[in-house]
């Protein structure tokens, strides 16, 4: 069972990870423990400050060392109880960009501290001294970390053993084989004058196979053209994506 623990202000957010749908069924299933904590749990001052003015001056505030160090101490003793050690991640847009190879590591890992933060940050040497990597869901700035902790922790999630029946298989989703996933039908047969393509119709299994492989090429081709770069075709895939030009 994977050990997951996350310091953040607003652990209430987290309940879109454990109230609802995949993750939550995987919670239930017992595929991993997630322990929320709020660092004001750790200040020592009558109005639990988290965060105070930046040194060298500037707008905004970051956030405390001490309470959040001793919140990821105690989260990292928590899962070092175990015989686990963890890997301690800071989420911030100065991390590296998260991509599915990422996901495939770190749901290998039997236990993670997920670090986030508000305001500007938070003080570098929290980063110098417990954390041992910094990701990224992205090139935006957002009010917190919490919901790109959410994004992480989902994209892991999911990737479990036993946390997707076959009904929501996560063997055909985009990226697994280095693609966008092929577009997708259900009833009825006909929506809006478009029909659902005949050979998705025809029962005949491997001419859906090589639509479905010919349909994610040219889709990854026209929309992530870098993807494809990347990724060495094999034979049938060259011919598949020559036979669409
Ligand atoms: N993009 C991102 N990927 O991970 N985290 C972010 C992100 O925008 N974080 C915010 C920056 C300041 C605030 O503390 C939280």
């Amino acid at each position: 069972m994977m050990q997951i623990e996350v310091i953040s202000l607003f652990p209430e957010m987290f309940a879109a990870l454990t109230e609802y749908g995949i993750t939550s069924r995987a919670r239930q299933r017992g595929l991993y423990q997630l322990t929320l904590t709020n660092p004001r749990q750790y200040t020592q001052d009558v109005h639990h400050t988290v965060d105070d003015r930046p040194y060298g001056g500037g707008p905004g505030m970051v956030m405390l060392a001490e309470p959040l160090s001793a919140a990821i101490r105690d989260a990292k003793a928590r899962i070092q109880a175990q015989g686990i050690t963890p890997r301690v991640i800071h989420l911030s847009p100065r991390g590296k960009p998260l991509t599915h190879e990422k996901v495939l590591q770190l749901k290998e890992l039997p236990g993670l501290v997920l670090l986030t933060s508000r305001y500007e940050g938070v003080d570098q040497r929290v980063l110098d001294t417990l954390v041992d990597e910094e990701i990224s869901i992205g090139d935006y700035v957002l009010s917190g970390g919490e919901l790109p902790a959410m994004v992480l922790l989902d994209a892991i999630i999911r990737q479990l053993p036993g946390a997707l029946g076959d009904a929501d298989s996560a063997q055909e989703d985009s990226f697994v084989n280095g693609l966008l996933d092929y577009p997708h039908y259900t009833r009825p047969e006909e929506f809006a004058g478009l029909k659902v393509p005949d050979v998705l119709l025809s029962g005949h299994h491997e001419k859906i196979r090589q639509w479905r492989l010919q349909q994610s090429l040219m889709l990854t081709r026209a929309k992530r053209p870098d993807l494809l770069a990347e990724r060495p075709l094999t034979k049938e895939e060259a011919r598949l994506l020559k036979d669409a030009e």
